[in-house]
Formats: C-alpha cells, sequence, structure tokens
C-alpha cells in the first residue's frame, strides 16, 4: 500500500513538473547564473546601486529629456500659439533591476511619442549619476528601453581567459571576453564575413591571432594575407593552408580562391543544392577562411601601372569571394586600419558584403563611422572613447547590437604552439597548391 502511495506521488510530481517546466526553467537557469555572481556585488552593491537609481531617477530625466508631461504645454494667447516648459514632468517607470555577473540590467517603458533616441544620449549621464562602469542602452522591443549596467571594468584583464582552444562547432570560435564577463564568440556560420578596424597597436593582430588559435583544432582550412611581411600570421604557418606576404603572391591567393568557388558552385550546382551545407557529409568540402592583415596593403598605388592592376584585380577578386564565399563555406575576417572609398575602387562595396564589425581605438570619428555608422550608429561614439591603455579592447557588432568586448592576449610562444599542435590538421586546397611554398617558410 505505502509502496503504491509513493509510486503514485513521484508520477503525480514528475507530471506537475513537466506541465510548469515552461514556467521555472528560466528560474532555473537564472539562479543558476545567479550562483556565479560574488558575494560583494549582490550583498553589499546591489542594494546601494538600487537605491542610488530609484532616488536620481526623476532628476536624471528632467535634466536630460527623459521626462514628458502629460498635458500640453502650448496655449494660445492673444491668436499666438506659445508653446512652454511645464513644471509637473513625468518619467518613464523604472522597472526592478535584475542582478547579472557584472552589473544589472533594467527595462523602461517608455512613453507614447518618446524613442530610445534620448535615452541613447543620456548613457553617459547615467553612469556618472549612478556611478558606475557602463551603461548600455537597447530597445530589444518596441515601446521598452532596456538599460544594462556594468559596474565594474571586466575587460581590464582577459589573460585569465587564456584556456586551451577545444574543437568546438565549426566556424564558431571564442576570441575573448565581452563586457558582461560572458564570451565574446564570433559566428561565421550566423554572418560569415567580417571587417576589423583599428588605428596602429590598437589590437587587431592580436584579436586575429585569438581568433586562428580558437579555430585552429577545428576541421577548416585557414589561408592566411599578411602583406607586412608575414610578421603576424606567419607565426602560424604550419596551420595555413596557403600564405601570401607579398602583393603579387596576394593576388594568386585569390586567384586560386575564386577558382575553388568556382568549383564548388559546380558542385552544389550539379547536385541540386544551394549551399555546401546541404551537401551530404562525405561529399561536403572543407570551409575556408581567408584571413586579411592589413587591407590597405593589398590597395597600395605605388604610382606604377603594375601597382595600379594588382590593385584593381586585387579588390575584384576580393569583393567576389565576399559576394559568392558564404554558401560555399569561404569566408573573411579582413583587418585594416580604415576601410574607406578613398583606398581604391569597390572598397565600399566590399565592406557592404562584411557584415561582422569590429572596431578597435581609431584616430577619427570618421574611421568610426565607416564600420559601424551603417550598422549601429549609436556605437560610433562609444569606438572613439576607447583609451590608448585599452589595447584589444573593441565595440563589436553581434546579432544587430553592439557590445564592447576585449580579445584574449595571444603571446607569440602561443601562437607557434597552436600552429605546431593543429599543424597535421591542415588541409590541402588543389585549387591553392601554386602558393603553398610560402607556408613552409612562415613556419620556419
Ligand atoms: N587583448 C589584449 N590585451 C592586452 N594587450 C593587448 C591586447 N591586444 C593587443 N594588446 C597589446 O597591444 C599591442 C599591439 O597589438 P596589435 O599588434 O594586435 O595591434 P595592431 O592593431 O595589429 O597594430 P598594427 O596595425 O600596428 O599592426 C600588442 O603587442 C599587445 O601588447
Amino acid at each position: 500500500m505505502t509502496n503504491h502511495l509513493l509510486l503514485w506521488v513521484v508520477l503525480l510530481a514528475a507530471t506537475v513538473g513537466a506541465l510548469t517546466r515552461k514556467w521555472w526553467a528560466p528560474h532555473a537557469s537564472r539562479w543558476a547564473e545567479a550562483r556565479q555572481i560574488p558575494w560583494r556585488w549582490w550583498l553589499l552593491e546591489y542594494p546601494v546601486l538600487t537605491v542610488r537609481m530609484r532616488v536620481t531617477w526623476r532628476q536624471v530625466c528632467l535634466l536630460n529629456g527623459l521626462s514628458i508631461s502629460r498635458r500640453s504645454t502650448a496655449r494660445v494667447v492673444d491668436g499666438v500659439m506659445v508653446r512652454g516648459v511645464a513644471l509637473r514632468q513625468s518619467p518613464p517607470r523604472l522597472g526592478l533591476p535584475h542582478l547579472t555577473r557584472t552589473g544589472v540590467v533594467v527595462r523602461i517603458r517608455i512613453h507614447p511619442g518618446q524613442t530610445p533616441g534620448p535615452f541613447l544620449a543620456a548613457a553617459q549621464a547615467l553612469e556618472h549619476a549612478w556611478r558606475v562602469h557602463g551603461v548600455r542602452v537597447t530597445s530589444p522591443r518596441r515601446g521598452e528601453v532596456l538599460i544594462t549596467i556594468t559596474a565594474h571594468n571586466t575587460l581590464d584583464d582577459t589573460a585569465r581567459d587564456v584556456a586551451a582552444p577545444t574543437a568546438g562547432p565549426v566556424l564558431v570560435a571564442r576570441v575573448g571576453r565581452v563586457d558582461d564577463g560572458g564570451p565574446w564568440v564570433l559566428n561565421l556560420r550566423r554572418i560569415p564575413h567580417w571587417l576589423v578596424v583599428g588605428a596602429t597597436q590598437s589590437g587587431k593582430s592580436t584579436l586575429l591571432a585569438a581568433f586562428i588559435r580558437a579555430i585552429a583544432p577545428q576541421p577548416v582550412a585557414l589561408v592566411g594575407i599578411d602583406c607586412k611581411g608575414g610578421m603576424e600570421l606567419g607565426l602560424f604557418g604550419r596551420r595555413l593552408s596557403a600564405l601570401a606576404t607579398s602583393r603579387p603572391e596576394a593576388l594568386r591567393v585569390l586567384t586560386g580562391l575564386v577558382t575553388e568557388v568556382q568549383q564548388r558552385m559546380t558542385l552544389c550546382w550539379s547536385a541540386g543544392v544551394r549551399s555546401i551545407w546541404e551537401l551530404p557529409e562525405d561529399r561536403r568540402p572543407v570551409p575556408v577562411v581567408l584571413i586579411v592583415d592589413e587591407l590597405a596593403e593589398l590597395y597600395l598605388m605605388d604610382g606604377t601601372r603594375e601597382g595600379r592592376d594588382q590593385s584593381e584585380q586585387c579588390s575584384t577578386l576580393l569583393l567576389r569571394l565576399a559576394q559568392l564565399g558564404a554558401a560555399l563555406g569561404v569566408h573573411l575576417v579582413v583587418a585594416g586600419q580604415r576601410v574607406g572609398s578613398d583606398m581604391g575602387p569597390r572598397v565600399t562595396a566590399l565592406r557592404a558584403q562584411l557584415g561582422g564589425r569590429i572596431v578597435h581605438r581609431v584616430h577619427d570619428e570618421a574611421s568610426a563611422e565607416m564600420a559601424l555608422g551603417d550598422l549601429s550608429p549609436d556605437a560610433v561614439a562609444v569606438a572613439q572613447m576607447i583609451t590608448e591603455e585599452e589595447q584589444g579592447v573593441a565595440v563589436a557588432t553581434i546579432g544587430g547590437r553592439w557590445v564592447r568586448a576585449r580579445s584574449v592576449l595571444v603571446t607569440t610562444e602561443e601562437a607557434r604552439q597552436v600552429a605546431e599542435e593543429y599543424a597535421a590538421l591542415t588541409p590541402d586546397l588543389p585549387a591553392l597548391a601554386a602558393v603553398t611554398f610560402e607556408k613552409e617558410g612562415g613556419a620556419a
């Protein structure tokens, strides 16, 4: 009898559990995340911040034009419409701040007629009023503004993220950490091509190294173009299927890759599919990632006719790869100090094809505007605030929003180790057979 009762209780509990799973699953994951929150933060700093937010909210809204008057502020005086400032203004309702590992997230329901624009502009005022490291304003849902607060600078040290790379999902690479403490992941399956911009010594090559380090254990062909003599990508020589260290070599690599793309197109066409990912695994060609360190070297005009021809050919081939490559498993990660129309023909067309954007410290607004202006205009100002001390820190676009992130610092020794350890995984690309001799040199 007791056994039967026990069985019924267990069955009832399992049924109730299954039926209410939709309710408890998000809470469970929130609690799992909450366990990683340092006690000092949730016990001492969070309550203080919450009170400070409540106390200052009305005034911050008033000073930054975030409050509205519920009654009309226009009057007709002697037949003339006069508009004034209402004494009584109400700020939008501040939601309950939710704890995260590095700060809080708070939702705000904006008044009818308001847009997220003024909230974006007020981000810096909020940082000062609440005495926090960073405030990020986004609007994931209509009628709502989400304020993500980072209490302290979490990007001052990413060295402890240097764990041994593991073979995760293909074309998904963890390159560092974002400012809410989570991993910074470049997903080339979702965004096939990436543009990395930054002034000299801002951390572009380090980011490329972090990317290669993360993707090296995966079944992927890596091809490098490093016209600065192969100083950066040469360290990974043995893991690269080809490495071009000058513009004539780059031209051959690009021509080879376009041939590869054409062969893949024929393969897909004959199999009746639209992308290599629809092919059966045993017939699917290996994905290729072309990494270009310093785009400007490809476009450099040296005044000679030959130089101009090479530059034009490089730009045409790169653009072709960007246009056709995504479905055919050929991806681009292109780094440069700036990417503007003044560099040469088809540069802006290439930029439009590179959907993923990463901007390190830049010297001028124009450079940030070129890389982020068309996708995330509000991130342009944030990119310009990156200081010289913050090497490796960047603003990156991720899934329609932007984040501040920092790449893992990969040392020269580590780069060599990675190349050595995963050299056996380097696939041979027949279309690039003629340019593989450089990789021997790079590895030496
Ligand atoms: N994530 C990082 N964390 C700490 N330091 C970094 C990071 N990234 C880069 N640095 C430092 O910045 C220096 C310059 O980085 P890097 O060579 O990547 O810059 P770059 O933008 O490629 O410069 P250039 O255009 O002149 O080649 C590195 O030597 C390193 O000391």
